[in-house]
């Protein structure tokens, strides 16, 4: 059994859970306007999508001592287009309501990063504020990808679709998503090789797909790769969450296109 399987076997608990009891108690209005995609589609400079990321089961903890808000705040003003909020619990030791910090102290989109498999964390998401969802083509046969897809853009949502191989990046092509994330980092292995965007990226079909580079980036260097092979934005996770120093770690990643 993969980590990915554990993962989803543990969703699958939390989800049917989620259908008895959820009820939409919270809803935000949006403070976020704006497509995320024309946005970064438009920016001179790389896009950077900073993630609040407590912990992983490939590092363990990363940083347990964090305040959601008071990072989120540190990452909109020193530049990130878009905060991604983990908030998976068992694995990553995130919380919806590290989401709700965060859509309170923030303007910009929140990419609300966990493993969807059902349309009722799409409306979960939606009610905390969240802009953006991730949709893993790992996790998921296409059929399901597809329905998932268009009821998170029927919402008005955005959807960012991760890919990490071949024919991945095929159910990616197929729909004609607009935007496409190539995870560096192998969910089953935890293998990081920034190589996976350079190779991905020039089977992309859509030519005004926006490519986000996902995982694994830490310096000036790696961002200039992954830009080379055309990438507009970057995930940033365990490198903003380990900074001493956010203002320079942005100055550095923030590379002109
Ligand atoms: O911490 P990193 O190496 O910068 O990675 C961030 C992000 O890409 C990673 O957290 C991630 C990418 N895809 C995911 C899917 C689920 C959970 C987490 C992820």
């Amino acid at each position: 059994m993969t980590i990915l399987d554990k993962i989803l076997a543990e969703k699958e608990k939390e989800v049917a859970t989620l259908k008895k009891n959820y009820r939409p108690e919270i809803k935000i209005e949006k403070q976020a306007s704006g497509s995320l995609y024309r946005s970064f589609m438009e920016s001179n400079n790389m896009n950077i999508i900073a993630e609040i990321k407590r912990a992983s089961p490939s590092k363990g903890v990363i940083n347990d001592q964090m305040d959601p808000s008071a990072q989120g705040k540190k990452y909109e003003s020193y530049g990130a287009g878009t905060i991604s909020v983990l908030t998976d619990t068992p694995f990553f030791q995130g919380t919806m309501e590290d989401l709700l910090a965060v859509r309170d102290a923030v303007q910009i989109p929140i990419l609300n990063k966990d493993f969807i498999i059902d349309e009722i964390q799409i409306d979960r998401a939606k009610d905390y504020g969240a802009n953006v969802i991730l949709l893993i083509a790992a996790a998921l046969p296409a059929k399901r990808i597809e329905e998932l897809f268009y009821y998170a853009t029927n919402q008005g949502l955005e959807v960012l679709l991760e890919v990490h191989n071949l024919a991945e990046l095929d159910v990616a092509n197929g729909l004609e998503v607009p935007i496409i994330g190539v995870n560096n980092r192998n969910l089953k292995t935890f293998e990081v090789d920034l190589g996976i965007t350079e190779r991905l990226s020039q089977h992309i079909k859509r030519t005004d797909a926006l490519l986000i580079s996902e995982s694994g980036m830490k310096t000036k260097e790696d961002v200039e790769r992954v830009s080379r092979a055309g990438a507009r934005a970057i995930l940033v996770g365990e490198t903003m969450m380990r900074s001493g120093d956010l203002s320079k770690t942005f100055q550095e990643l923030q590379i002109p296109l």
